[in-house]
């Protein structure tokens, strides 16, 4: 088969395109706001009604039953959210709920593909900033058609480093992401930045903004299209502990470089999160 999946990856662009489009409009009016696993998860009408027209469009095209999906949404409302060898979409209708709800103007439509567990495609479309980035294994990254590469900066003071603190404040994680953004600032760097998006947050480092971007507790949907837009604008995407990268494992570190990489890593203090495909427990 020639190319199999170049009009799924087409595809994807026009449906992250329109996703945007509605987040726009969306924007302008009320926002309703609920909460989801704590008082700082924020989950809109917005959330739910963009994930449903994603999928929707998909499914139109690529319904057969052959292909899975993992939603944010779908999978906060009971779906589960297992990688397997299948065609299967990864989607975060609003990276950066909480951006979107105080008009912070960093939000993002994550759309990535993965077949046989191997990241395929992934496109994101920060539409506020209409900027559509998008990478295919093996084809170059590209920002609105403009092929994109990581920095070439390999001193580590001369970086700037993105990290989140994502929305569980118990004292034991605060306290650690705290005391690793402390040491990272003490070697020091240029600086220390976050967009409140981490698909966003990856299109920066893949376009050379930033040298590294890292959290723990961001979720499969949050990074999938960006792994592969890091990986193709030639950055590395590694575990926090500097072992292989795992999807599923709510842990990442993106860099331009192996030797920026390994530095942020020696300072990162690593806490427990539970994996994205860990079994729910029954109740
Ligand atoms: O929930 P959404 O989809 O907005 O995404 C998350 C961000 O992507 C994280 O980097 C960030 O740290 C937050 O956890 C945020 O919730
Ligand atoms: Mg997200």
């Amino acid at each position: 088969m020639a190319d199999p999946w170049q009009s799924a990856y087409d595809f994807a662009v026009q449906v992250a395109r329109a996703a945007g489009a509605v987040i726009r409009k969306a924007g302008e009016d009320e926002i309703k706001v609920q909460t989801k696993s704590c008082a700082v998860d924020l989950v809109t009408q917005t959330d739910e009604r963009v994930e449903k027209i994603i999928i929707g469009s998909l499914k139109e095209q690529f319904g057969d039953g052959s292909h899975c999906f993992i939603g944010e949404e779908s999978v906060s409302n009971g779906q589960p959210c297992n990688l397997t060898d299948k065609p299967t979409w990864i989607i975060d209708p609003v990276d950066g709920t909480t951006n979107f709800v105080h008009g912070f103007p960093f939000v993002a439509v994550s759309i990535a593909f993965a077949v046989n567990k191997e990241l395929e495609f992934g496109v994101v479309y920060s539409c506020l900033e209409d900027k559509m980035y998008k990478a295919r294994k093996g084809m170059g990254a590209f920002c609105d058609d403009e092929q994109i590469q990581v920095s070439d900066v390999k001193d580590i003071n001369k970086s700037i480093i993105i990290s989140e603190h994502g929305t569980d404040r118990s004292i034991e994680k605060v306290t650690k992401i705290f005391s690793t953004m402390q040491k990272i600032l003490r070697i020091p760097v240029h600086g220390l930045r976050g967009s409140g998006t981490a698909a966003t947050n990856m299109c920066l480092v893949a376009s050379g903004a930033s040298e590294a971007f890292f959290e723990i507790g961001i979720h499969c949907w949050d990074i999938a299209a960006g792994v592969v837009i890091v990986r193709e604008a030639g950055g590395i995407i590694l575990d926090v502990d500097g072992g292989p990268f795992d999807l599923m494992s709510r842990r990442m570190m993106s860099a331009n470089n192996d030797i920026i990489a390994k530095r942020i890593i020696k300072e990162i203090e690593i806490f427990e999160v539970l994996r994205d495909d860990a079994p729910v427990p029954s109740k």
